[in-house]
């Protein structure tokens, strides 16, 4: 399941966010990340990560999101793996790959793409994720997410003009199977829209009983 979350990041905070980021100095080639077959597939550049403001926005995105309500209740995370700041100039993309199973020691079972450029500053680099039902592409507004599990193939097409800036990363989710976390999200989202409106209290707290005894059943922690 693909799950696109708006506003993650609100718009004072990507223009300082991509003000920092503006120096292409600050990035150096992605093969330096990749394992195995991504590597030949790999035509990006990502964030040097000794630089002082690649650090620092890594750690204000990483924070951000760990606090997002719905990134937790999408992703479940028990951990971040690494979240890494890319960038892609005209010419570039990363062809059909997987995603390595464990990054620093850490599983990984959701991937996202958070975007920091506006879709109108570049043209191409969709992120193209092929689930079981066939191909999303994937463009978004700047400061909305995708997440999507790690096991889906995926791309980024390539970018014939302009520049895309993203950061992505990986979760270890408290939930492993994408299906029990697709469950429990939509579970909660049910939840979240019954509890904005006078209802049945014994029937909420009885579908909070279940969502908690999934929970239970489910974890992974
Ligand atoms: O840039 C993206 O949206 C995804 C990049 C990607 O697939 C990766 O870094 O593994
Ligand atoms: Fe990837």
């Amino acid at each position: 399941m693909l799950t696109c979350i708006d506003g993650v990041i609100d718009a004072p905070t990507l223009a300082a966010v991509r003000e920092q980021l503006a120096d292409p100095a600050r990035f150096q080639s992605g093969a330096a990340t990749a394992a195995g077959r991504a590597r030949q597939v790999k035509h990006n550049l990502q964030g040097v990560d000794t630089d002082p403001q690649v650090r620092g926005v890594t750690r204000l995105l990483e924070r951000t999101l760990w606090e997002h309500p719905v990134f937790r209740a999408a992703a479940r995370p028990r951990q971040l793996a690494r979240l890494l700041l890319s960038r892609y100039e005209a010419g570039m993309a990363y062809g059909t790959h997987i995603d390595a199973p464990q990054i620093d020691g850490v599983r990984t079972d959701v991937s996202f793409t958070l975007f920091l450029s506006e879709p109108d500053s570049y043209e191409g680099g969709e992120l193209v994720i092929e689930s079981g039902a066939g191909e999303d592409a994937i463009k978004l507004p700047a400061g909305a997410l995708v997440c999507y599990p790690s096991s889906f193939l995926h791309r980024v097409a390539p970018v014939t003009a302009g520049t895309r800036l993203v950061a992505v990363g990986w979760v270890r989710s408290e939930v492993r199977s994408a299906e029990q976390r697709g469950l429990l999200f939509a579970l909660d989202s049910a939840l979240a829209r019954l509890a904005e409106q006078p209802g049945d209290p014994a029937a909420i707290a009885e579908l909070s009983n279940i969502r908690a005894n999934l929970v239970r059943m489910w974890l992974d922690a």
